[in-house]
């Protein structure tokens, strides 16, 4: 699913983001990734979208390889990719079906098969009776679910959560990381980052990926962090 061997990421301005980072993600796993501020997570996380590619060192997600050289892989790669944001990414003015059917145009389906997949992801959600409110007028929480259902409508292999419960309340955090991993099964990876080790920290599955000034060390849970 994810395979990293000797990975650095330097940004233009000289930058080291990431310094030699060495993981293996399996499919289905789920991943959670912490550290400090500026430590590297979002970096981490715009290289297996493509959004960056490394500078040095071999990167492969879900099976292809992510450099410079290869920018038609990153194509492919970002139509199996569901991504969320902790700024939402929402389009106001718009309603909540409408923001999950903007998500999957990139896939080319037909009109119909659109509708029905966006209203199947905002059900999973629990969202189907917001589906025609603009997003404008949803709490914080369920703009949050509204983008997670934009990122599952499309099937994804690979679900990248940045930060997913950055404004949230602790109940209403606790919900969202909990609706996140609802969504691993044996085909669907997902990762989330996060500041909130208390969100985590009684988990007893999965794997920590802890990151400190752009080194990465990786365990497994279900011991103290
Ligand atoms: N586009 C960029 N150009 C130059 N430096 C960058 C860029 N993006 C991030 N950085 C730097 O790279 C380092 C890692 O940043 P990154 O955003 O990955 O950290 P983070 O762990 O996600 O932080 P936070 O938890 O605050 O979001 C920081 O020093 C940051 O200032």
């Amino acid at each position: 699913m994810i395979e990293a061997n000797q990975v650095y990421l330097e940004y233009r301005d000289g930058t080291k983001a990431l310094n030699n980072v060495n993981l293996q993600i399996n499919k289905g796993e789920i991943v959670y990734i912490i550290g400090p501020s500026g430590s590297g997570k979002t970096s981490l996380l715009k290289l297996f979208m493509g959004i960056e590619q490394p500078t040095s060192g071999k990167l492969t997600v879900l099976g292809k390889e992510i450099s410079k050289e290869h920018k038609k892989n990153i194509r492919e790669i970002r139509r199996r990719i569901g991504p969320v944001f902790q700024e939402f990414k929402l389009i106001p003015g718009r309603t909540a079906i409408d923001n999950v059917i903007l998500g999957m145009r990139v896939l080319g389906m037909p009109r119909l098969q659109l509708n029905k997949n966006a209203l199947e992801a905002l059900e999973k959600v629990g969202l189907s009776h917001k589906a025609f409110s603009k997003v404008d007028n949803l709490s914080w929480g369920e703009r949050q679910r509204v983008a997670i259902a934009r990122a599952v409508a499309r099937k994804p292999s690979l679900i990248l959560a940045d930060e997913p419960t950055g404004n949230l309340d602790v109940n209403n955090a606790l919900r969202i990381m909990e609706l996140l991993r609802s969504f691993k099964d044996e085909d669907t990876t997902v990762i989330i980052t996060t500041h909130a080790t208390h969100l985590i920290e009684n988990l007893n599955e999965g794997i920590l990926l802890k990151v400190n000034k752009g080194t990465i060390e990786q365990e497994s849970m279900g011991r103290r962090l």
